[in-house]
């Protein structure tokens, strides 16, 4: 594809489709309109020359300018001091009917535009939180963020730049007509100059493009710079690294700055050259017409009237090319990256019926997940594991051991490269985990809060809660007494503008979250690490209470916390090296367990 298209068109005429179908007979109804505009325009300056020959400037009897002997003897027909009157009227009527109509068009425009900017981005965003897992360990968050602010508004503005540029050349058509009618050797002389003009300045649209290119890298690296940036924040202050960092976003500002002025010179340089152009053609013009082919006066008034319309229009043409040209980068980006999404979807389950539970447990059998299909470093390798329905499981293992691997391949974000995993007896192939996470709760190593209130958060996983299994959640996850001394309580913003919570805090809020949602499988990824040993017990009790109702999963490595499991797995380089009960486990002193808990122990 990207061979047998050059020049980037084929993800515009995408871009084109996608607004045809969005906006249907609407973006039909503008185009008309504004070729209505266009030729309303261009009569208004045809009348021109019956005001200029009632006012004696031109003659009327002159056969150089076909039309205006037809205009002006139904006017001498009228009494003499209504002539100029009239045509002044029809004048003024046809300029402000087409003043309103603009007025009109430019609203349906916006609305149009902003409408399909709009449209664009439900569509960028329904699919990228559509897609699976894998797609999300490709790429850069950072790149979703660019593709959002700056690729989506460049291709919308080069969508509506094309289209502009099609009606501007529709309507250069119509005033080429116009000029042959009047003056056929001089329009086509003008032509000839037009054409020779936009081929020299060809390169000038290779060259936009070229740049447009550049802008997009250099923003791709302005965003992604900033989200680490920010991320990493109080690392940047509590290390002094600010200046570093200085540096490196002032040379990228630099280069950003030199790559947009480096557009504006190749387009004030390319306006010059028309303008340039047109001078020296119109001069020329002027010399052949009078004395080589000794055109009357008035005809030649009226060319270099409508000359000077018309060469604006080429001027506005080669802007415009070079403008789109400087967009199709990231039509290109824009439409790779929905490729890329389109084919990453996950199958939409069937609209919820009844919670799905699981009533067995899973088995994971014989697998395998390498992350680079290509490298030999393997997460997980051979892995044989039964985790039975309503019973608490343990994984431990050192850090990088395949713990989160592991729950990963569970509950369908990644697919096993070999070997396989069942829930509840049948195999979890591709497309099912969307519909098995409709009955798990995960709480992962980073609890995430949204900057709303605690019930907003909280309502985010069960939208139909009662205060009071709010409360009930919170008394859980231990976070009923601090919640409860916030400044407005359940409505209390959190975040960064407004209360924010302790690492512990957050992750008993996130807790209480999952336990809201009443799941079959709960699954907690050193989900109480930042916890201290006194909050940690009441959790430990209450996790406890919950066996027998749902099946829990928890990944810890402080030890103690999984001190009432029914079974603990314990993981090295990917592969199971022990499993049992934390007693029998803590007695094998040679194993890895053993070792681990030591450490702990002291
Ligand atoms: N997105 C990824 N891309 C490439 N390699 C990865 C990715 N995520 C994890 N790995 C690698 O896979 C191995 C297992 O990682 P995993 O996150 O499952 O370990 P873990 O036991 O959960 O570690 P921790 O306790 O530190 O969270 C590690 O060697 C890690 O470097």
């Amino acid at each position: 594809m990207r061979g047998g298209d050059r020049l980037g068109f084929v993800p515009l005429l995408v871009y084109l489709k996608k607004l045809r179908s969005f906006a249907g007979g609407r973006l039909y109804l503008n185009l008309f309109g504004t070729m209505i505009v266009s030729l309303l325009e261009g009569i208004g300056i045809l009348l021109l020359a019956p005001m200029l020959s009632l006012i004696g400037l031109l003659d009327s009897s002159v056969g150089g300018i076909p039309y205006l002997a037809s205009v002006a003897e139904p006017l001498r027909s009228l009494p003499a001091s209504w002539q100029l009157p009239v045509v002044l009227a029809v004048f003024v009527a046809l300029l402000l009917g087409q003043g309103l109509l603009q007025r009109r068009l430019t609203n349906m425009n916006s609305e149009l535009e902003q409408g399909f900017i709009r449209h664009l981005r439900m569509d960028v965003y329904r699919g990228l939180l559509q897609s699976d897992w894998a797609f999300f360990l490709r790429r850069r968050k950072s790149d979703f963020i660019h593709h959002a602010t700056t690729e989506l508004p460049r291709v919308s503005f080069g969508i509506f730049t094309f289209l502009q540029l099609a009606t501007s050349l529709l309507f250069t058509l119509i005033q080429i007509g116009f000029a042959l009618w009047l003056s056929a050797p001089l329009t086509i002389v003008v032509l000839l100059c037009g054409l020779a003009l936009a081929v020299c300045s060809r390169s000038k649209v290779r060259n936009s493009r070229a740049i447009g290119q550049e802008t997009t890298e250099l923003m791709q690296r302005y965003v992604a710079g900033m989200t680490d940036h920010f991320n990493g924040i109080k690392d940047i202050k509590s290390n002094r690294l600010e200046k570093q960092h200085l540096t490196w976003f002032g040379e990228l500002c630099d280069r950003l700055e030199r790559n947009i002025i480096q557009f504006t010179r190749l387009q004030s340089a390319s306006r010059f050259q028309y303008k340039a152009a047109s001078t020296l053609l119109i001069a020329g013009f002027v010399y052949l017409a009078f004395s080589v082919l000794h055109v009357q006066a008035e005809t030649l008034l009226f060319i270099v009237l409508i000359f000077s319309r018309l060469w604006p229009k080429f001027s506005m043409l080669q802007s415009g090319a070079e403008q789109l040209a400087q967009t199709i980068p990231a039509f290109r980006n824009l439409w790779e990256l929905q490729r890329e999404v389109e084919a990453a979807q996950e199958p939409e389950p069937p609209e919820e019926s009844e919670a799905v539970r699981i009533v067995q447990g899973f088995e994971l059998r014989d697998v395998s997940y390498r992350y680079d299909r290509q490298g030999d470093a393997y997460a997980l390798r051979d892995v044989n594991l039964r985790i039975p329905a309503n019973r608490m499981t343990a994984i431990v293992g050192k850090s990088g051991a395949g713990k989160s691997t592991l729950i990963d391949l569970l509950i369908g974000l990644i697919q096993p490269e070999r070997g396989e995993v069942l829930a509840d007896g049948k195999p979890l192939v591709e497309g099912m985990g969307n519909e098995l996470r409709r009955a798990v709760s995960y709480v992962s190593q980073e609890p995430f809060l949204f900057h709303e209130s605690v019930k907003d958060n909280l309502r985010l996983a069960a939208p139909d809660a009662t205060e009071e299994q709010m409360w009930e959640a919170l008394r859980f996850a231990a976070a009923e007494p601090f919640v409860r001394k916030l400044p407005q309580g359940l409505d209390t913003l959190l975040g960064d503008r407004g209360v924010r919570l302790s690492g512990g805090e957050r992750q008993r809020i996130v807790l209480a979250r999952a336990i809201l949602r009443k799941p079959s499988v709960l699954i907690l990824d050193e989900a109480t690490s930042a916890l201290d040993s006194e909050h940690e017990a009441s959790i430990q009790e209450a996790l406890v209470r919950l066996r027998g109702s749902m099946t829990l999963i928890v990944i810890a490595h402080r030890l103690s916390t999984i001190r009432d499991a029914d079974q603990i797995v314990v993981l090295d380089g990917g592969k199971i090296v022990q499993r049992g009960g934390y007693t029998e486990l803590a007695e094998e002193n040679a194993g890895v367990f053993g070792r681990l808990l030591g450490y702990q122990v002291g």
